[in-house]
Order: structure tokens, then C-alpha cells, then sequence
């Protein structure tokens, strides 16, 4: 039997020990909580951590959907805000390897359900916040705060997160020459975004340099080139607000935004207990109200653009309530709510004729009720699909209508959920900015995806055991030479 080399198994063992200690030590990560006013969201980031200048590529490892609804709900209830919390943190402790824990940032940013909250009892949102900080620091991960984030935040971290998974921000400069072919406002996309409470569209254009309603404007500089982008976010007119907004008005009963035939006993708190509506409450008697769908999508987008309020602008130009807009400029990305809606409907194709889409439209609002439960029951939480006819009349109009896309205009909007297997939506954004991630000047080098890194460091570890292999095998006759007898 041929005897087997002893060397072979520890020197394997080591090697395979280093090299996957040197590829798991030499990844970074991070965790966002988008803590929405629908739900709650964590995302683990992670990124090459070899790079002295921070340019390393930050790709979404992990997404988890807190169970229940957004962190605002529970304002009788505060601590069960941070319980909520607790099963997506845990995942988060199983991904992310123990000894990175200490070291790896937490943060946690709040935008329109607490925004809302805020308004109405400040004092109840300190509570939530304080059970949500409380549940955060029982966790081994490094802490770094749970916020509000201001409505600007969200539209400009949003308009972060999308430039820069598409690529479209960096700079890149080789042997001294900048490579300049993609970057600055003429590659650089928009974003909208589209909440439950709020909603955001950040672009930049030629004709705004912040100097006309310079509330609106972010200045960023990004990897040698300045950005001076165009942001605003509406709250009160994310999808599940403006679906207030619409049903406080006279047509509360007959609703031409719901099927023909759903017929649903509601209480008139649900809609009125909010800031966004509270000043429009009817004086009534009754509790409860019988909310009846009409199935008329022309009907439907009249009553939506009476939510708008296009009468009064004191600027150049306006979006709608008074709020300065400039001319839109270039592609755009929609994102959350405005890619749930459109997917849902198989409308998500922008180079269909939006009259094709408006007809579409149309053609599923007027579906009776008992069709769409029939068809879609088994797969769609019914309070999301009772309100897809609301919810895409309400992104038409408020794209139409509210931001002054054309039907020429409107292929330039993608309706898009992920870019590179990373969700649109503030959080990266938010993450990239606290940790440093986008350097103002270019990086000599271009950023280092994970998925390469990890391929340059695993061709390093093999090249390194080959070498040694090599040394041991030029040494092994000597080992082995047999005595001389002489
Ligand atoms: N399959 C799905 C999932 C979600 N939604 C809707 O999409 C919105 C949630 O969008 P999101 O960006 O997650 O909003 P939040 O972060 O909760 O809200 P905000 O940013 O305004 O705080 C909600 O109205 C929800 O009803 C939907 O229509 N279909």
C-alpha cells in the first residue's frame, strides 16, 4: 500500500484555515433598519475591507421583513415597536460572522409614519424611539443611532443608492487621465419613491443650481464630480395616506376607485386618525361607514386629482401645492410602492403608450370585485388587492398630473426593484454617506465588487499554496534520503 504523505493533511488544513480567515476578516458590513410606515425593514450590507481609500464595492447581502406593521402602530404599546424587531436581528447575527459583530454598524433610520407621529405626539414617538434604541443595544453589533429622517434625506439618499448601483456616479482615473465618459448630470438617473405615508422624486437638471427654492436643493460631491440635486418630498401623499386624502372627500361612499361590488363596513378612524386628513373629519354620528367600489377609473383619476392642489405657485414652475419643481431631465427610476403597484398590474413596461396602460387600467378597475378575488385570492393579501385600482390611477395621475412626466416623457421612467441584486430605496445611500463609502475625489482604482474581491483573494490564497507546495516538494528528497552506508 503506498503510504500516504503525513505533510498533506496538516498543511491543508492550515492553508484552508488562512484562506477562508483572510476572505471572511476582510469583508465589512453594515445593517440599515428602514423603519417605514408600513413595515420595517433591515438590509445587511457588505463590502471589501482590504481597500485603504474606502472604494470598495457595498453590495446587499441579506434582507429581512420585520413581521407586523410599521415601528409608528405602536404607540399604545411602545416596547412591542422594539420587540418587533428582535427576529430580524437575530438573522442578522447568523449572517454576519461573530467576530465581525462588535465592529459592524447598526443604524436605524425612521421617515413618514414617524414623521407623522411626531406631529401629532411627540411624545409618543420618543417613546417608540426609546424601546426601539433600547431592543438595538441589547444586540452585539456597534450601535450607531436611530433617527428621523427628514423627508430630503430619504428623496437624496434614495437618488445615492440608485446612481451609484447603476454605476453612474463614478469617475474613474487611469494612469492620470480621467476616464469621463459616464458621470455628472447627463448620465445621472432620477429617483421616485413611493411610501405608505410620504413620497419623494429627487433629479438632477441643467436649469436648477438650488439658487430658486433652494429648500429643495442637496449639494453632494461624489468620487471629483458636484452634484446639486433637485429634491422634495411630499408627505402625506405616499399611496396609503393619499388613499385617505381621496376618501375624505364627498365621495367617501361610492368609490370609483375600488370594484363593483366590494362593499366593506370600515370605521371612519381608519380614515381620519391621521394628521395627513384630521382637520377634514365630518361632523358625524355614526362609527362606521360602508366604503362601496364603483369600478370607474376616469371617475377614480378626477376624484385623485382633487387631492392635488395645482391653483397657487409663487415660483417659475410648480409640481402641485405650491412646491417648485424644474424641468425633469433625464431617465428615472421608481421604486417601492410605485414597482409593488405597477408589477402587480403588468404594467411595469414603459415603452407600452401610456394610453395603452391607461386603458389597461381601466380595464381592471372595472373588474367586478368577486372576478379579482376569485382570480387572485389565494396569492394577494386582499386589504393590497382591494386597492391596486386606487394605487395605480394614483401613480399615473400623481406622475402626470403632480410631476409633468408627458406621455412622450413617460418611457423615461423604469419601474425597478432591485439593481444588482441590491433593493432601490434610501437605506444604501443613508449607509454609503455615514460610513464614508463615496469619496468626494475619483479613486485611482475602480471599486472592487464583493463577488471579485473574493475571487482575486481566493487566486491569491491558491497561488500562495501552490508556492509553498513548490518549496516543500524542492525539500522533500533531502528529507527523505536514506542513510549511506558506507
Ligand atoms: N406587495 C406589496 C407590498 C407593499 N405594498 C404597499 O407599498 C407601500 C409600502 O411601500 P414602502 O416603500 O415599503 O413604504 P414605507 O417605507 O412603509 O412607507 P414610508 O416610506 O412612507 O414611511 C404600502 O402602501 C404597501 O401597502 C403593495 O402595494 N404591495
Amino acid at each position: 500500500m503506498k503510504e500516504k504523505n503525513p505533510w498533506h493533511r496538516p498543511v491543508t488544513i492550515i492553508i484552508t484555515v488562512i484562506g477562508v480567515i483572510a476572505i471572511v476578516t476582510l469583508v465589512t458590513y453594515g445593517i440599515v433598519l428602514d423603519a417605514g410606515s408600513s413595515h420595517t425593514s433591515l438590509y445587511i450590507y457588505q463590502w471589501p475591507a482590504e481597500k485603504d481609500n474606502n472604494t470598495g464595492r457595498v453590495e446587499q447581502k441579506h434582507h429581512c421583513q420585520v413581521a407586523g406593521k410599521g415601528i409608528s402602530s405602536y404607540t399604545a404599546t411602545p416596547y412591542k415597536a422594539g420587540e418587533s424587531l428582535i427576529s430580524c436581528l437575530k438573522e442578522a447575527k447568523e449572517n454576519i460572522p461573530q467576530k465581525m459583530h462588535p465592529e459592524t454598524p447598526l443604524y436605524l433610520g425612521a421617515t413618514a409614519g414617524m414623521r407623522l407621529l411626531k406631529l401629532e405626539n411627540s411624545s409618543a414617538s420618543d417613546e417608540v424611539f426609546k424601546a426601539v434604541e433600547k431592543t438595538l443595544r441589547g444586540f452585539p453589533f456597534s450601535y450607531q443611532g436611530a433617527r428621523l429622517l427628514a423627508g430630503q434625506e430619504e428623496g437624496a439618499f434614495g437618488w445615492v443608492t440608485v446612481n451609484y448601483l447603476d454605476d453612474r456616479l463614478t469617475q474613474v482615473s487611469m494612469g492620470g487621465f480621467k476616464y469621463t465618459s459616464v458621470h455628472g448630470n447627463e448620465s445621472a438617473k432620477g429617483a421616485l419613491d413611493l411610501g405608505g405615508a410620504s413620497t419623494q422624486i429627487s433629479f438632477v437638471s441643467d436649469e436648477y443650481n438650488g439658487s430658486e427654492s433652494p429648500d429643495n436643493a442637496v449639494s453632494f460631491r461624489l468620487y471629483g464630480y458636484d452634484y446639486t440635486l433637485y429634491t422634495h418630498s411630499f408627505l402625506c401623499y405616499g399611496k396609503d395616506q393619499a388613499l385617505r386624502l381621496a376618501l375624505s372627500g364627498p365621495t367617501a361612499i361610492m368609490d370609483p376607485c375600488f370594484h363593483k361590488g366590494y362593499n366593506e363596513t370600515k370605521h371612519y378612524a381608519a380614515v381620519y386618525d391621521s394628521p395627513c386628513v384630521s382637520d377634514q373629519k365630518p361632523q358625524i354620528v355614526s362609527e362606521t361607514f360602508i366604503h362601496l367600489g364603483g369600478g370607474n377609473f376616469t371617475q377614480c383619476q378626477e376624484v385623485i386629482k382633487s387631492v392635488f392642489n395645482f391653483t397657487s405657485c409663487r415660483y417659475s414652475r410648480c409640481s402641485f401645492n405650491g412646491i417648485f419643481q424644474p424641468p425633469l431631465q433625464g431617465q428615472f427610476g421608481a421604486f417601492s410602492a410605485y414597482f409593488f403597484v405597477m408589477n402587480f398590474l403588468n404594467l411595469t413596461d414603459t415603452s407600452v403608450p401610456l394610453k395603452t396602460v391607461m386603458q389597461k387600467l381601466s380595464d381592471y378597475c372595472a373588474t367586478p370585485w368577486t372576478q379579482v378575488c376569485a382570480y387572485f385570492k389565494h396569492d394577494i393579501p386582499l386589504k393590497y388587492l382591494a386597492e391596486y385600482c386606487f394605487s395605480g390611477t394614483y401613480i399615473l395621475t400623481l406622475m402626470m398630473e403632480g410631476y409633468n412626466f408627458t406621455s412622450e416623457t413617460y418611457s423615461s421612467i423604469k419601474y425597478i426593484q432591485k439593481i444588482k441584486n441590491s433593493d432601490a430605496g434610501w437605506t444604501l445611500g443613508y449607509m454609503l454617506n455615514l460610513t464614508n463609502m463615496i469619496p468626494a475625489e475619483a479613486p485611482d482604482s475602480p471599486p472592487l465588487t464583493y463577488t471579485s474581491y473574493v475571487s482575486v483573494v481566493t487566486v491569491m490564497a491558491i497561488l500562495l499554496f501552490v508556492i509553498f507546495i513548490l518549496i516543500l516538494y524542492s525539500l522533500w528528497p533531502k528529507c527523505n534520503t536514506e542513510p549511506k552506508i558506507i
